[in-house]
């Protein structure tokens, strides 16, 4: 009978624009790992709640929508996808509407319960040698048992100017103003600006992709070898 052995997990966190979704994916593409972007999920969730014109400041009706939140996402890293049943919303997702409301939908208990179980699930039944999750409380609720746990972090500055460099329909002063305000709201549910005790920091902010990329790389290395002598 063939032995199913648990994925190596690689957790990620850190705030919006630190680089976790660009670096976590070429890791895993590296390692022959496959990719787990959790805020993919709640800005799904949020894109459904919008869809359905529920108001997202209403708690009790954003958890009624997980009852039938027919979600699915791709953990190739060179297949990405974003599924709401039958619809392709990987573009959708991404949207300035979607982002203003994620926060909102993300505060509520019961989502953040039924999306970790979600995650844990999706996480262990890769079919790789390991999986690279990324979000903002992977190292600390979804999996705080990771073989290597990462803080991917970098000065508000580098963070905007990266974000800006990325989304031309808004002015850089907008996609600043709406990051840092999505940053305030994030940080009042989890907190993802300081490391929880066995997670490395890699601050990212002098660092160009690339150099960025590798230093991940090494932690990973680093401590599955350390894991496999334990
Ligand atoms: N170390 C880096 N140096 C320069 N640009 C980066 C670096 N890391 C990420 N980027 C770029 O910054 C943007 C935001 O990165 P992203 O991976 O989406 O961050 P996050 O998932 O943390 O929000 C992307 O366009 C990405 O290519
Ligand atoms: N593990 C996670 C991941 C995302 N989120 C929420 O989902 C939103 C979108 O996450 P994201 O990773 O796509 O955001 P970016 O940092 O890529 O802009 C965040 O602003 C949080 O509100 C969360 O609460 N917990």
């Amino acid at each position: 009978m063939a032995r199913h052995t648990l994925p190596t997990v690689v957790a990620i966190d850190g705030p919006a624009g630190s680089g976790k979704s660009s670096v976590s994916r070429a890791a895993a593409r590296r390692l022959g790992f496959a990719y787990l972007d959790t805020g993919a999920a709640y800005r799904a969730l949020a894109w459904t709640v919008l869809d359905r014109q529920v108001d997202t400041e209403n708690a009790d009706a954003v958890a009624a929508v997980l009852k039938d939140f027919d979600y699915s996402i791709g953990t190739d890293p060179d297949e990405y996808f974003v599924l709401v049943g039958e619809t392709d919303v990987t573009e959708a997702i991404r949207s300035p509407e979607v982002s203003a409301a994620v926060s909102a939908v993300a505060r509520v208990p019961e989502v953040r319960t039924h999306l970790t179980e979600l995650f844990q699930s999706l996480a262990a039944n890769v079919d790789r040698p390991g999986v690279v999750v990324e979000g903002r409380d992977i190292t600390t609720v979804v999996a705080p048992d990771a073989e290597v746990r990462i803080l991917l972090t970098a000065s508000e500055e580098a963070r905007m100017t990266r974000r800006s460099a990325e989304i031309t329909t808004q002015s850089a002063e907008t996609v600043a103003d709406q990051l840092r305000s999505r940053d305030r709201a994030d940080s009042q549910v989890v907190d993802f600006m300081s490391a929880a005790d066995g997670v490395t920091t890699v601050d990212s902010t002098h660092l160009d992709l690339e150099q960025t990329i590798t230093a991940v790389i090494d932690v990973i290395n680093t401590r599955t070898a350390r894991a496999s002598h334990d």
